[in-house]
């Protein structure tokens, strides 16, 4: 699913309810096996119990950094964007 996107949107999958043992209806493998094929976290949370919810956002916030840094290094890198800084007119309010 990322790859279809063509962008870099934070992505983690989770299975909510973890407290929930007894009603469990996906097996963890299956989670994992899906977050595999997505090329993302896997978590297990519990929002009853607070279970895994600071790492699942600590994990999206990871993400978007990283996702920060690797724009700005393509923006760097593009060697059409110097040649544009220097068309660009500025406007001078007197
Ligand atoms: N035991 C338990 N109950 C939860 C948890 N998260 C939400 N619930 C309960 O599940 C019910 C539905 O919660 P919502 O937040 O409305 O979720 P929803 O997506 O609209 O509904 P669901 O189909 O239950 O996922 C509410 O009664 C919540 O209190 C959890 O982690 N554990």
């Amino acid at each position: 699913m990322p790859q279809e996107t063509g962008q870099r949107i934070p992505l983690v999958i989770v299975g909510n309810k973890s407290d929930l043992i007894d009603e469990r209806e996906i097996e963890t493998s299956e989670g994992e096996k899906l977050a595999a094929s997505w090329g993302c976290s896997y978590y297990e949370a519990s929002a009853r119990t607070s279970t895994n919810i600071t790492p699942i956002f600590e994990d999206i916030v990871r993400q978007l950094r990283r996702n920060d840094a690797l724009r700005r290094e393509e923006r760097e890198r593009d060697p059409a964007r110097k040649k544009r800084r220097h068309m660009v007119k500025k406007c001078v309010v007197l």
